[in-house]
C-alpha cells in the first residue's frame, strides 16, 4: 500500500528537480544548510517520510520497497519524469532503491552517510521494539548522541536539542516501522544496475553508517566516487555544511536539464 507523503516544492520553477530525503528521525529541515545554494539551481522537492512530520503512519513493519514506491508515486503524482536525488542514511537508501527500480527517473544521484546493508539486523528491530514499548521520546537523545561527533555534540547544544525534539515528534509506529525497514534492507544486488551518475559520501566519523559502508556502495555502483569527510559523524550535511554543500552542488548540478515533465 503507498502513502501519500507530505512535501514541499520551493526554488526556480521550471528548472531540473532535485528530490531530497531525510534521516530517519529527521524533517525536510535537515537539508537547511544546503536549501539556498540548491535552490539556486533547481526546483527543489523535499517529502516526508512515513511517519515524520505528518506523513501517514500505516501499522508496519515497512520495507524499503514501500518507502521507495511512496517517492515514485509522488513522482507520479506531481508528473515528474526524472529528477536528481539526494539522500541521507534512510533517504540514500530510498535513493538507492529508485535508481536501482526506476533507472530512467534518476539523473544524478548522492548518497550521503548511508548503507546498502546493516551488518545486523539486532540493533533496529531491537530499537522498533522499544519505542513501541516505551515510546519514541525515550530514545531520542541516545539516538541523536550517534549523529554528531563528541565535539559538535558540546558546542552546538541548541542544534543538538532541536534534533532531540524533532525526533520526539515522530509517530511510534512509523518510527518502528521505518527501523524495521532499515533492518529487513539489502540492496547491494541491486546496486551494479544503477546507471546515474552517483557520488557517495561518508562521515570519517560516522558510527551508524561507517566509510567502510560508504565504500562498499561505491564499489558496486558503476563508476560511483566515495568522498570522505573529516570531523563528521552521521549528519556531516549538518557538521560539516560548507564542505558537503559545495560537493554536493559539484556533483548534481550538472550541464544537461533532465527534463521534468512526463
Ligand atoms: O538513527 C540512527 O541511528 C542512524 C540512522 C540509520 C538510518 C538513518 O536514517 O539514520
Amino acid at each position: 500500500m503507498r502513502v501519500e507523503l507530505r512535501h514541499e516544492l520551493t526554488g526556480r520553477p521550471g528548472a531540473p528537480v532535485l528530490v531530497l530525503g531525510n534521516s530517519l528521525g529527521t524533517t525536510r529541515e535537515l537539508w537547511q544548510p544546503q536549501l539556498a545554494a540548491f535552490e539556486e539551481h533547481f526546483l527543489v522537492l523535499r517529502y516526508e517520510h512515513r511517519g515524520h512530520d505528518g506523513s501517514p503512519a500505516p501499522s508496519g513493519p515497512y520495507t524499503v520497497d514501500d518507502l521507495g514506491g511512496d517517492v515514485l508515486s509522488l513522482l507520479d503524482r506531481l508528473g515528474l519524469a526524472q529528477v536528481c536525488y539526494a539522500g541521507v542514511s534512510i533517504g540514500g537508501m530510498v535513493g538507492m532503491w529508485l535508481a536501482a527500480h526506476a533507472p530512467d527517473r534518476i539523473d544524478r544521484l548522492a548518497l550521503c552517510c548511508t548503507t546498502a546493508r546493516f551488518d545486523s539486523p539486532d540493533p533496529y528491530l531491537e530499537r522498533a521494539d522499544q519505542v513501541r514499548r516505551e515510546g519514541i521520546g525515550a530514545l531520542a537523545e541516545q539516538v541523536v548522541s550517534r549523529w554528531f561527533t563528541p565535539s559538535f555534540l558540546s558546542r552546538e547544544s541548541a542544534t543538538v536539542k532541536r534534533f532531540q525534539q524533532t525526533v520526539s515528534a515522530c509517530s511510534n509506529e512509523g518510527y518502528a516501522g521505518c527501523c524495521e525497514a532499515l533492518a529487513a534492507m539489502d540492496l547491494l544486488p541491486a546496486l551494479p544496475s544503477i546507471t546515474a551518475s552517483t557520488l557517495v559520501i561518508a562521515g570519517e566519523d560516522d558510527p551508524a553508517t561507517p566509510p567502510r559502508y560508504g565504500q562498499a556502495i561505491a564499489d558496486a555502483i558503476p563508476g560511483a566516487t566515495l568522498q570522505l569527510v573529516p570531523d563528521a559523524a552521521h549528519l556531516a550535511n549538518v557538521e560539516q555544511a560548507d564542505r558537503v554543500t559545495a560537493l554536493l552542488v559539484e556533483h548534481l548540478v550538472g550541464k544537461g536539464d533532465p527534463g521534468n515533465v512526463l
